[in-house]
């Protein structure tokens, strides 16, 4: 089964005169364990394919299957749970860590599991081994505000994969970090998601992060070339 499939996916902007196509009639497929880099200047429509395939954009036309629950075809699958399939096969990471500034860093990745019903113990003992598989087990009690950038986007980390999701989407991740921290925080992220067996799509505008991925997706104008 594939971890993503798309299919003629077009997102239309607006109607009329001021329509806006971000993405025009894309079509493919991403296994599980890849790793997908989606390049292109600013406006090209790198987010909006982000986000329709992340069940945040509602898509205009065409088909969206997420580890093989078809969540669009023609606009949304009526009768669809959009937040649960989000939340159990979905992680997100965006360029700012968006972690909640008044729980710790152990917490922000707690919440995560707990709020797919997990079990406090359980959450804690998940929480603990992804904390310290990414360098970090001595800042389990720092609050956000506490970390560096490069800590709290590892934090943001931990929380996406939380739930080992079969797909796990990223803006822009590594945007606000030096060049170094960017790509230690790349490969952690590549290298916690091919132990998971999740496919990772990374919006990126900086060549030097994509060392390493399987493909790379160039979107121009809303048209993504393979
Ligand atoms: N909510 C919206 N309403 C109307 N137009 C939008 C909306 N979101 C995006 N657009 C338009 O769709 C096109 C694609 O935008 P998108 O944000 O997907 O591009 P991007 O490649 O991610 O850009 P950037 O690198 O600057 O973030 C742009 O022309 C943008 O102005």
């Amino acid at each position: 089964m594939y971890a993503v499939e798309v299919e003629k996916l077009t997102k239309i902007y607006g109607k009329g005169n001021t329509a806006v196509t971000a993405i025009a009639d894309a079509s493919f497929r991403v296994e599980p364990g890849e790793l997908v880099a989606i390049l292109g200047p600013s406006g090209s429509g790198k987010t909006t394919l982000l986000t329709s395939i992340g069940l945040i954009t509602e898509p205009t036309h065409g088909k969206v299957v997420i580890d093989g629950v078809t969540v669009a075809d023609e606009g949304w699958q009526p009768g669809l749970d959009l937040k649960r399939v989000r939340r159990e096969k979905l992680g997100f990471i965006f360029q700012a860590h968006n972690l909640i500034p008044f729980l710790t860093a152990l917490e922000n990745v707690m919440v995560a599991l707990e709020l797919n019903h997990q079990p406090k113990k359980e959450a804690k003992r998940r929480a603990e081994e992804l904390l310290v598989s990414l360098n970090l087990g001595h800042r389990f009690n720092n609050y956000p505000s506490g970390l560096s950038g490069g800590e709290a986007q590892r934090v943001a980390i931990a929380r996406a994969l939380a739930n080992r999701p079969k797909v796990i989407l990223a803006d822009e991740p590594t945007a606000a970090l030096d060049t170094e921290n960017g790509k230690n925080v790349m490969s952690l992220l590549k290298k916690l998601a091919v132990e998971n067996h999740s496919a990772i799509m990374v919006v990126t505008h900086d060549h030097r992060m994509v060392e390493g991925f399987d493909r790379i997706f160039h979107v121009n104008d809303g048209r993504i070339v393979l």
